[in-house]
């Protein structure tokens, strides 16, 4: 089935074929894509639109010694089976596999990681002249989507690879998608339509007009289309990159390897900063992927037919989410919503389309949507910005400098708060407790449960200061749903249950797994009181010293970072309070990058899941240490 695949086991190997048999390959690769990611899940429409991009740059390049840099990586999967991780290919973004994104410990090939957007351009370039200051001849060669563009990053990479001259080559991939239509004037920009059916009709029509100018007319014709490469350079992208000092070659057709081959051929002969802008279909070679890219961006893994009908799962913490903001929506024209490029991964589609002018797509630009929201503050309004975990760290600062600083009302409502699961250690929410419980004059809350979430986002918007809340990935619990959301009071947690031996503190995501681990330790004759914190930041210090004393044993429970994470806090507020007899043990995620996996099996491998959080309270109440052994290093 793959007779050209199967003889491909790294880049030297692709050479030896005639470049007739690469469009051939082409559908091989692409067939053997779909066969695996519809197994494993993962990125598909990104992959499907570069597979002949992938076999052009490493059929014309010289990988490892040349660098290719892929911008995101999750559409580096050809890449991936190209270079020698075609038999391994079938455990990608699988537990203990190899990684649906590119790594540097995975592969010689891989000469930068990568996983968030607009990074390519930048370590492409540091390689570039590292490269040069070593007096090596290898090329540097970063792609990067229509969508990673409008990361801010990009362009100020852009902007310092047009100034040092440095021999780069940056292979814009545009197929007018990020995750959903690509959006901003960039956008528009690059891919206009000046070089394609319009720009010839209009070619077509000038033409036309001049020659039908008696006597003179010839004349002008021929200046005309002397001066067609000027206007053709005006109106096409290469204007814009041709002034941030780039040499602009293109737009060609990304699914024409035979084209491709021939310009990338020439462009390694140029020196400097090139651009080439290749033009593709994301979902390419699979008709509805390519009518729905978005939809197929990322795919579970496809359930064999005999599988038994799944039960519907109930909402996910994204959609409670996105629902209840419409509900508060209807009743309060100043709340606001903002994305950075991810209008369903954060829920925001419905209230998109229900308050157009209320909503607000910036693009794969964090630090920009953050900043926004706090300059829609300033002016009285209720911005609601919806960010995963992850991507939230991009705007760090923007927390701190623009909205905290100047106490202004910006809900951060972070998607994916915790292990994500597949998409692996790039992806994991595992920081923003600690990254931003020290922030003054913010406040940091977690939801339970997704009736909680409702509460909490009610309670965030009207809250009149900075204030974040963070959900997990996925399914909530199918409880049931209070017919409105209220408002809770700020800094006040909740005792679920009252016990005697020992105090679980938990908060977000690790409350019923508490929950249940305190039945469990019942089960054994040892009586904990569980707490839902519900606030990381101002902590509920009253209720958690009381049980504190009352047990002299406590055990902390997050689904973040142990270094600074919510543990800390408590262990901090038993410390400022002199409690020198209670012993605090803390659960979480250890001073390590947690790899890929389901987050079931992530959870337990760290001890967070109800069975290892009551073997670590039964260990620790008997003196010893964590029930759990370390997790595997990440390399
Ligand atoms: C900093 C950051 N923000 C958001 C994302 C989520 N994300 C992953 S791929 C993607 C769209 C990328 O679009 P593009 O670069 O055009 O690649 P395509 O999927 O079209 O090939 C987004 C928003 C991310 N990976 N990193
Ligand atoms: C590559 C990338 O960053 C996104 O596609 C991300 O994988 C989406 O994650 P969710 O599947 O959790 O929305
Ligand atoms: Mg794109």
């Amino acid at each position: 089935m793959y007779t050209l695949l199967s003889k491909i086991n790294g880049p030297d190997d692709l050479k030896k074929l005639d470049a007739e048999e690469l469009t051939p390959l082409a559908d091989e690769v692409r067939s053997f894509l779909m066969e695996n990611v519809a197994k494993t899940g993962g990125h598909l429409a990104s992959n499907l639109g570069v597979v002949e991009l992938s076999i052009a740059l490493h059929y014309c390049f010289n990988s490892p010694k040349d660098k290719i840099v892929w911008d995101v990586g999750h559409q580096a999967y050809t890449h991936k089976i190209l270079t020698g991780r075609r038999d391994s290919f079938h455990t990608q973004r699988c537990y203990k596999g190899i990684s649906g994104f590119p790594k540097r410990s995975e592969s010689p090939h891989d000469p930068f990681g990568a996983g968030h957007s607009s990074t390519s351009i930048s370590a492409g370039l540091g390689l570039a002249v590292a490269n040069a200051l070593k007096g090596g001849d290898a090329r540097s060669i970063a792609v990067i989507g229509d969508g990673s563009l409008t990361g801010g990053m990009a362009l100020e990479a852009l902007n310092q690879a047009g100034h040092l001259k440095k021999n780069l080559i940056v292979v814009l991939n545009d197929n007018e998608m990020s995750i959903s239509k690509n959006v901003g004037a960039l956008s528009s920009f690059i891919s206009r339509k000046m070089t394609g059916t319009y720009y010839r009709n209009l070619k077509k029509e000038m033409e036309g007009l001049l020659a039908g100018i008696p006597a003179i007319g010839g004349n002008i014709l021929h200046f005309a289309k002397k001066a067609e490469n000027s206007l053709k350079g005006f109106l096409t992208p290469g204007t814009l990159f041709e002034a941030l000092g780039f040499e602009y070659v293109g737009p060609i057709a990304g699914h024409d390897i035979q084209s491709m081959l021939a310009v990338l051929e020439n462009v390694k002969r140029l020196e400097g900063p090139i651009l080439v802008h290749v033009m593709t279909k994301k979902g390419k070679g699979y008709a509805p992927a390519e009518d729905m890219p978005d939809k197929f961006h990322g795919v579970a893994p496809m359930k064999p037919a005999s599988a038994a009908p799944a039960k519907p799962a109930p909402p996910s913490y994204t959609q409670v989410f996105g629902d209840t903001l419409v509900k508060l929506g209807e009743k309060d024209d100043k709340i606001l919503a903002i994305t950075a490029a991810m209008p369903d991964g954060t829920g925001l589609t419905p209230f998109a389309k229900r308050f157009p002018e209320r909503f607000f797509d910036v693009g794969i630009a964090e630090q920009h949507a953050l900043t926004f929201a706090a300059g829609l503050a300033v002016e009285g309004f209720r911005p609601v910005a919806a960010i995963y975990s992850t991507f939230t760290q991009r705007a760090y600062d923007q927390v701190f400098h623009d909205i905290c600083l100047q106490k202004l009302p910006v809900t951060l409502a972070l998607d994916r708060a915790g292990l994500v699961g597949d998409d692996g250690p790039t992806h994991h929410g595992a920081f923003d407790m600690s990254y931003l419980r020290h922030l003054p004059e913010l406040t940091v809350m977690a939801p339970k449960d997704e009736n909680e979430l409702q509460h909490m986002l009610k309670t965030a918007i009207y809250h009149g200061r900075p204030i974040s809340l963070r959900y997990p990935r996925g399914a909530g619990y199918g409880v049931a749903m209070d017919k409105d959301p209220k408002g809770l009071e700020v800094g006040k947690g909740e005792l679920l249950v009252e016990g005697s031996d020992l105090t679980l503190v938990a908060i977000g995501s690790t409350v019923y797994p508490a929950l249940e681990a305190a039945s469990m330790l019942k089960q054994k004759g040892i009586f904990a009181s569980v707490v839902n914190a519900r606030f990381v930041k101002p902590l509920d210090r009253d209720l958690i010293l009381a049980q504190a004393g009352r047990t002299g044993c406590v055990v902390t429970v997050e689904e973040n970072a142990l270094m600074g994470g919510f543990g800390s806090a408590v262990l901090e507020a038993v410390a400022d309070a002199g409690m020198t007899a209670v012993r605090v043990k803390r659960i979480g995620i250890p001073d390590k990058f947690i790899e890929q996996g389901s987050q079931a099996q992530l959870r337990a491998d760290l001890g967070i899941d109800a069975a290892g959080i009551a073997a670590t309270c039964q260990a620790f109440l008997q003196g010893a240490g964590s029930a759990h052994p370390q997790l595997t290093v990440v390399k």
